[in-house]
C-alpha cells in the first residue's frame, strides 16, 4: 500500500489474526490515517472484524503488530491510555435491563475520570455533544432495552464518539439504521475525518458506501489482503467479483466520478438486460 499523505494514527503490521490454529488473515497491513476513513469490506466471515478488534487490542494476534502514531507498540501503552486515543464501535454490545441511554453514554468517559477523584471536567459537554449528533438526546432518560436495534445503534455510536479518541475504530456502524441515519452517521465520519481529523477505520458491508465515504479501502479475501488503496483501485469489478463470488459490476457516476457498484444477480434487472 502506498503510503503518501499522512503520518499512521494505527498501523497493522503484517498481522496475523486466527482462533486456535486457524488463521482467519495472515500478512495483514492495514494504515488508518488522520484525516482519513479507511474502510474495510469483503465477504462475511473474511475477517473484517477480527482484523478490527486486534487493531482495538480485543483480539491478541498470533503475530506482527499494531502500532500507534507511526511507531509506538500499542501494547506499550496501559489499557486505559490505549483507551484515550483508540476506540471500537463493536459489533454486539449488551444491553443491561433499565440503565438509562445518558448512563449508558457516560460509560464511554471512564478511561478519561481522574483515577482517584473521579472528576472529568470536559465529560458533560462530550456527553451532550455525542448524544446530539447521533439524535439520542431524546431518548435520554429511557432504558437502553427499551430501544430498537436502530436507536441503541445509534446510543453505542455516542458512547465511543463521547471519548474523542484520535482513532475511531467502527465496526459495521450503518447496521440497524434506517435510510436517514445512515446517510447522517456516514456524514458525521467524515466530518470528524475532515474537520476534527479523527483517523477513522470503518468495516463496511454497503460497498457503495464505501465508496462514498472511503479514501481508502482495504479488501478482504482468502484470509488476506486482496487489494489496498484509494476507491478508484480497489471497487473494480475485477476485484470484488473476485473476492464476492458474483459478478459486480462497477461503472464511476458520469457527473462525480464516485463509482457505482452493482451487483449482478440471475434475476436482477441488470441481469435481465444483459441476458
Ligand atoms: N470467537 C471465535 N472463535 C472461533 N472462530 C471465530 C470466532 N469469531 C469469529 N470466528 C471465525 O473467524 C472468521 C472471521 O470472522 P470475522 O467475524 O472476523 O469475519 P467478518 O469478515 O467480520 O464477518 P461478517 O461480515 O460476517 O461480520 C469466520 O470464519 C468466523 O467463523
Amino acid at each position: 500500500m502506498a503510503i503518501t499523505r499522512a503520518a499512521s494514527a494505527l498501523r497493522a503490521v503484517d498481522l496475523r489474526c486466527g482462533y486456535g490454529d486457524v488463521d482467519v488473515v495472515t500478512g495483514a497491513c492495514v494504515d488508518v490515517r488522520p484525516g482519513e476513513v479507511t474502510a474495510l469490506v469483503g465477504a462475511n466471515g473474511s475477517g473484517k472484524s477480527t482484523l478490527l478488534r486486534s487493531m482495538a487490542r480485543l483480539h491478541t494476534p498470533t503475530s506482527g503488530d499494531v502500532l500507534l502514531d507511526g511507531d509506538t507498540p500499542a501494547l506499550a501503552l496501559s489499557l486505559r491510555e490505549f483507551a484515550r486515543r483508540v476506540t471500537l464501535l463493536t459489533q454486539s454490545r449488551p444491553s443491561p435491563a433499565g440503565i438509562p441511554v445518558r448512563d449508558v453514554v457516560a460509560y464511554g468517559r471512564h478511561p478519561h475520570r481522574h483515577r482517584w477523584r473521579g472528576t472529568d471536567p470536559d465529560g458533560a459537554e462530550a456527553i451532550a455533544w455525542a448524544m446530539e449528533v447521533t439524535g439520542v438526546t431524546p431518548m435520554a432518560d429511557r432504558g437502553i432495552d427499551e430501544l430498537s436495534g436502530g436507536e441503541r445503534q445509534r446510543v453505542w455510536l455516542a458512547t465511543c464518539l463521547c471519548q474523542r479518541t484520535s482513532v475511531l475504530l467502527l465496526d459495521e456502524p450503518t447496521t440497524f439504521l434506517d435510510l436517514r441515519y445512515q446517510v447522517e452517521i456516514l456524514e458525521l465520519v467524515r466530518d470528524l475525518a475532515d474537520v476534527h481529523g479523527v483517523a477513522v477505520g470503518i468495516v463496511l458491508h454497503d460497498l457503495q458506501q464505501a465508496c462514498d465515504v472511503a479514501d481508502r479501502v482495504v479488501l478482504l479475501a482468502d484470509r488476506a489482503v486482496l487489494a489496498a488503496g484509494p476507491p478508484e483501485d480497489v471497487m473494480t469489478a475485477e476485484l470484488l467479483s473476485a473476492a464476492f463470488g458474483i459478478r459486480i459490476d462497477v461503472h464511476p457516476d458520469a457527473e462525480t466520478g464516485v463509482r457505482r457498484i452493482h451487483p449482478v444477480g440471475r434475476h436482477t434487472h441488470r441481469a435481465r438486460q444483459l441476458a
